[in-house]
């Protein structure tokens, strides 16, 4: 089949949506797309020991199934989309709507862009062979001929072998097999370099091939099925794994020509003729901001549902907050604390603090806050989700990743970076590990939720004793982060309490992002900021504390927070996968 031609009306093509447990944090709500349940209850983010794929053997048994890739390969982690059809699209294929929303944004370079049908490739079936055997699919079999063609000339055994190499200088190697019968690299037991440790052994040996693949690709997101249509995956691993990522795929999934895939992101750019040296795999490029702004604005048309509310109780250990403690103490203090006049943010403070103070969760009992769909959306002015698609824009974008990008987006066809910083995700992660030993995103948010970052933050009441009321400063600001640990005494107690200080750290990425979110969208003047990013998976502490503190000036705050659409630049520039123009103008819905 050289060509599909499908309707891409997804709106009214699929199934009604069916909302999970409502106590999960997982969910990529497509309008109307089905969560597969049929994997693990308990699908965290990277968890290293969720079963293997994505893949519900009995939905591509048999099938000549495609599946359409998209990877961002961010400066941490590597998030991968893919989609895996039912089976022959012709099949299902009625004609096409001109009308398809998805078909009036093919422009300016933000709207669907030419992909051809070489961003492909198909499942094996042969779950025997490999649990996650991928192949490069062919369309035709002239296509198929070239394919085995370019498979007999490929030459992965230099890399692996060089790869074995480099890998045998770190790490414990049997020397007594050669090098290409090595059945095992282990990795050293001891590693602690604070991010998951998805694969702990490369194997040829078929049984622990699907071991490390499974654990590889640890699942980010239950799969989503478009019904009628086939599957959506997500998947994520970390970005210093992409030799592995590469020669397990190379060795497990018989790529057997040189395809394009949809890429995104610096990795795309860097690791380019990796990809081709080592997989075989072409890599095309698409660029990250584009693809973000595009797979946003996908989901935000077919993914408006939120889905969760935080469960009651799930904040016990603390919250982030300017801390209230001292602010209490100064109440006392009539004349150096300020009026509410003179003071608004510390009114506000006195008044969530005494709805939080019932529950002690940390959490406003508020029930218009939820996450964990693929959007979350909190009103300040009203109940409910607000947000739509076309009455959105302008908006802002504050995508943090490694680092922070801020892109004011003005129109489906429009945005422009207008800032970033530095102080990122990975600042967060590589100091909380570095402070704590912590080895983990996960482990790091988890201790920051039952730490008491003023236990080493420096307050404008450590400094002035209590509200600095002439500039508007209330004492429990903090005057500086880490402050307090210029004092050596302060500083050995800290290094006993990893909690505090990874609390510290939290805020402090968290009041810098939030402070330059607030002053871009002053600047721009728009009323409506989207957070996003891997970072804010899972890190209820960073939402929390933004929309309570940060953005109260903001009409809106959004929050894609979900990993699925944490994922969304892979899902940008395979957005190709559910809309795609062929060479000759037609679209192709996957
Ligand atoms: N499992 C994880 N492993 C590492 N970092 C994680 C994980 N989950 C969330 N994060 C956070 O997400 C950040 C990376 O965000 P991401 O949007 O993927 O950026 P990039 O595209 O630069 O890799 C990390 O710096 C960390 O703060
Ligand atoms: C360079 C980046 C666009 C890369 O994106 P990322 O992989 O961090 O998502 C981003 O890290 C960034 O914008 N950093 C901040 C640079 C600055 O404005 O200071």
């Amino acid at each position: 089949m050289d060509e599909v031609i499908m309707r891409c009306s997804i709106k009214s093509r699929l199934s009604p949506l069916i909302l999970p447990d409502s106590n999960s944090e997982k969910g990529l709500y497509l309008e109307n797309a089905i969560e597969n349940h049929n994997s693990h209850p308990d699908n965290a983010f990277l968890k290293s020991d969720y079963p293997l794929s994505p893949i519900n053997p009995a939905a591509w048994k048999g099938a000549s199934s495609r599946a359409r890739f998209g990877l961002d390969i961010g400066g941490t982690l590597c998030k991968v989309v893919f989609f895996e059809p039912l089976d022959d699209l012709d099949s299902r294929a009625p004609g096409i709507e001109s009308s398809s929303p998805c078909f009036s944004s093919d422009k300016n370079g933000l709207g669907v862009e030419m992909i051809d049908q070489e961003n492909s490739l198909s499942m094996s079936n042969s779950l025997t062979e490999c649990c996650c055997s991928l192949k490069l699919h062919s369309f035709s079999p002239r296509m198929k001929e070239s394919n085995e063609e370019a498979f007999c000339t490929a030459s992965p055994i230099e890399y692996r072998k060089r790869f074995l190499m480099k890998q045998a200088c770190t790490n414990s190697v049997d020397e007594s097999e050669s090098v290409l019968n090595i059945n095992f690299i282990k990795e050293p037991a001891s590693r602690n370099d604070g991010y998951f440790h998805g694969t702990t052994e490369l194997s040829i040996d078929p049984a622990k091939c699907s071991n490390n693949v499974r654990k590889l690709w640890a699942s980010s997101h239950d799969p989503v099925i478009l019904s009628g249509r086939g599957t959506l995956y997500f998947k994520c691993f970390e970005t210093w794994r992409i030799d592995e990522f590469l020669f397990l795929t190379k060795e497990h999934a018989l790529v057997t020509t040189r395809r394009a895939l949809g890429a995104t992101g610096g990795g795309a750019r860097k690791f380019s003729s990796k990809f081709l040296e080592i997989a075989g795999l072409e890599l095309n490029r698409f660029d990250e901001l584009k693809s973000l702004v595009r797979g946003i604005g996908f989901l935000m048309k077919y993914a408006q549902h939120e889905s969760f509310e935080y469960p009651q109780g799930s904040f016990q250990g603390g919250l982030i907050q300017r801390p209230f403690k001292s602010l209490e103490d100064s109440s006392n203090d009539s004349d150096e604390t300020l009026s509410e006049e003179e003071n608004p943010d510390s009114a506000n403070q006195f008044r969530d603090l005494d709805a939080i103070s019932e529950n002690q969760t940390g959490l406003k009992e508020c029930d218009k806050t939820k996450i964990g769909g693929a959007f979350f959306c909190h009103d300040l002015n009203r109940n409910g989700p607000s947000h739509d698609a076309q009455t959105l824009y302008p908006y802002l974008i504050v995508n943090i990743g490694s680092g922070v990008s801020i892109l004011l987006v003005e129109s489906p066809e429009q945005f422009k970076r207008v800032g970033g910083t530095s102080l990122g995700g990975s600042t967060f992660l590589g100091l909380t590990s570095a402070l704590t030993g912590c080895t983990s995103f996960k482990e790091a948010v988890d201790l920051a939720a039952t730490g008491d970052s003023t236990e080493i933050d420096m307050l404008v009441g450590d400094i002035y004793g209590g509200d600095y009321s002439e500039m508007g400063l209330a004492a429990t600001t903090v005057a500086s982060s880490f402050g307090k640990l210029v004092q050596p005494s302060r500083r050995e107690t800290a290094m006993q309490s990893p909690q505090h200080l990874a609390k510290a750290t939290l805020l402090m990425i968290t009041n810098n992002i939030g402070s330059l979110a607030k002053l871009h969208a002053q600047a721009t003047g728009v009323e409506h900021v989207l957070f996003t990013g891997s970072f804010m998976h899972g890190n209820k502490y960073f939402v929390h504390f933004i929309e309570t503190w940060i953005c109260r000036d903001i009409t809106e705050i959004l929050f894609s927070s979900s990993c699925a659409s944490a994922s969304n630049k892979a899902f940008g520039c395979c957005h190709g996968i559910l809309v795609q123009r062929t060479d000759k103008g037609h679209i192709l819905a996957a």
